[in-house]
Parts: structure tokens; C-alpha cells; sequence
């Protein structure tokens, strides 16, 4: 598989006010192949978020390059859609236009309101087409994004936490859903969480992101079919080495 994302040793020191400096991230380097789902796991402030930004080209790297296809990345693309812990809708549009958006946008009128529809019962919120984005819940609103981000058929998808609001039944069915978009399509994904049971039920590889500043401390590659069984002896055998690395090393 060629690599779809190339990170050489990323840095980001963030000017704080005075003259105090924050090194969030230092020396990551990082090779994703195209059609992998790749976790990135680490404790809360480790760098996770600013490390999507950098390869969504919304935050530049103090030092170091992304790739994304051979091509360093220095801005934002709609090819590469960054979804964030904290939905983002046009307030004034319905669930149904909110999905039918971008694609109206870029001229792919052909059903779109029919495959608007599709995602939307994708992600289990049929039944909502007519509600503004201000009548729905956190997690209700995180859905439509997530229909949304998959109606652009994007090739990379960037995902933040996007699950974090979600109750456990509604973030297990949208697990079931990423994985059957995975198989079905050939779509590369980076997945930023805190959450080592999720980092398990998904990824086909998990990257421990840990220390100060941030950097790659360790990865598996989980070679497991979907859905993944929790009980599974070599994910449970997973799970045990990265909580003795947690407790081990100042993750
Ligand atoms: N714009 C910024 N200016 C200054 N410091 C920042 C900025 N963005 C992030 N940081 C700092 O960089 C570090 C990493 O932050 P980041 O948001 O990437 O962590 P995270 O692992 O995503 O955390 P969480 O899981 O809580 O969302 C933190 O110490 C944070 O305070």
C-alpha cells in the first residue's frame, strides 16, 4: 500500500502570552497507508487535536512536513475533512439541507436530496430531515456532521473525538456504521481519542501519543475483523500492554 498521510518529524511550540512557550508536539513522524484507520490514543492535553489540525492544514508545524499524496500540505482541502468534537452546522438550514450542502456547493446536484436521505438514515436520524440544527441534541448534531462529511465522499477523513457526546448505544451503532463505510469504500481515516476501548473497537492501528512534548511512543496493528469482539484474547492482550504502558511511562 503507498502512503496515503507522511508525517516528518512534526514539532509545534505555541507562543503563549510573555515570553512562555508550549511545545505540544516534537519529533513525530508517522506513515499512514491509504484505506488505514489509524487511532491516535494519548491523554487529555498530549497533543492529539493539534496534531489532526496539522495534517488537516489548519495549524502550520513549527518544524518538519506533512504529505498527503506526495504533497505537502499547507492549507486547508475539501478533499481532507476535519470533524471536531464540537459540531458545526449552518444554524439556519434543516438537517436535510445541512447534509445536501456541500455537494450542492460543488455543482453534484444529481439525487442529491435522495442521497442526502441515505446518509442521514446511515447514521440512525431519520426523521429529523425537516429539524433545524438548534432543535437537535450535541450527539444528534454530531450525526448529521459525520452524514454530512460522508456525502462529500471524501478520501480522508480527519475525526476528533467526534463521538465523545454520544451515549454509549448511539457511539456503538456509529462505530458498526464506520466500519461498513471502511469496508465499502477506500476511505484513509485518522481517529484522535482518549478512549482506549474505542481506540480498540476501530483501528486497524493504534499510535500511543504521549510525553512532553507529544510524540509517538508506541503502535499496534490490530489485524481483526468487524465487529470486534471486546473479549477477543489478542485485543484484551492489547489493551493490557497499553495500560501497563499508561501506568509505566507519563503517557
Ligand atoms: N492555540 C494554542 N495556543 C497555546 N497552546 C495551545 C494551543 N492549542 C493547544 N495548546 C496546548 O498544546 C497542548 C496540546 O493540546 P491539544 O489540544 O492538542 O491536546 P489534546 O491531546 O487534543 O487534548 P484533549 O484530549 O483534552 O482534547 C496543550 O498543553 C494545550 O494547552
Amino acid at each position: 500500500m503507498t502512503d496515503k498521510i507522511r508525517l516528518s518529524d512534526i514539532s509545534k511550540i505555541f507562543k503563549l502570552s510573555g515570553r512562555k512557550r508550549k511545545a505540544a508536539l516534537g519529533g513525530v513522524r508517522l506513515s499512514v497507508a491509504e484505506g488505514d484507520f489509524v487511532v491516535v490514543l494519548g491523554r487529555s492535553g498530549c497533543g492529539k487535536s493539534t496534531l489532526l489540525n496539522i495534517v488537516a492544514g489548519m495549524v502550520p508545524p513549527t518544524a518538519g512536513e506533512v504529505t498527503v499524496d506526495g504533497s505537502a500540505v499547507d492549507r486547508p482541502d475539501p478533499s481532507r475533512i476535519l470533524l471536531t468534537q464540537q459540531p458545526m452546522l449552518l444554524p439556519w438550514l434543516t438537517v436535510l439541507e445541512n447534509v445536501a450542502f456541500g455537494c450542492k456547493l460543488r455543482g453534484e446536484t444529481e439525487d442529491l436530496l435522495l442521497r442526502a436521505r441515505t446518509w442521514l438514515e446511515r447514521v440512525h436520524m431519520t426523521g429529523h430531515e425537516s429539524y433545524l440544527p438548534g432543535e437537535l441534541s450535541q450527539g444528534m448534531q454530531q450525526r448529521v456532521c459525520l452524514a454530512r462529511a460522508l456525502m462529500g465522499q471524501p478520501d480522508l477523513l480527519l475525526m476528533d473525538e467526534p463521538f465523545g457526546a454520544l451515549d454509549t448505544f448511539t457511539r456503538s451503532r456509529l462505530h458498526e456504521e464506520m466500519m461498513r463505510i471502511r469496508q465499502e469504500t477506500d476511505i484513509t481515516v485518522v481517529f484522535v481519542t482518549h478512549d482506549l476501548d474505542e481506540a480498540l473497537a476501530l483501528g486497524s492501528r493504534v499510535v500511543l501519543l504521549g510525553g512532553e512534548p507529544g510524540h509517538i511512543m508506541a503502535e499496534f496493528k490490530l489485524d481483526r475483523s468487524y465487529p470486534r469482539d471486546p473479549a477477543d484474547p489478542v485485543l484484551r492482550g492489547v489493551k493490557e500492554e497499553i495500560m501497563e504502558l499508561f501506568q509505566e511511562v507519563s503517557l
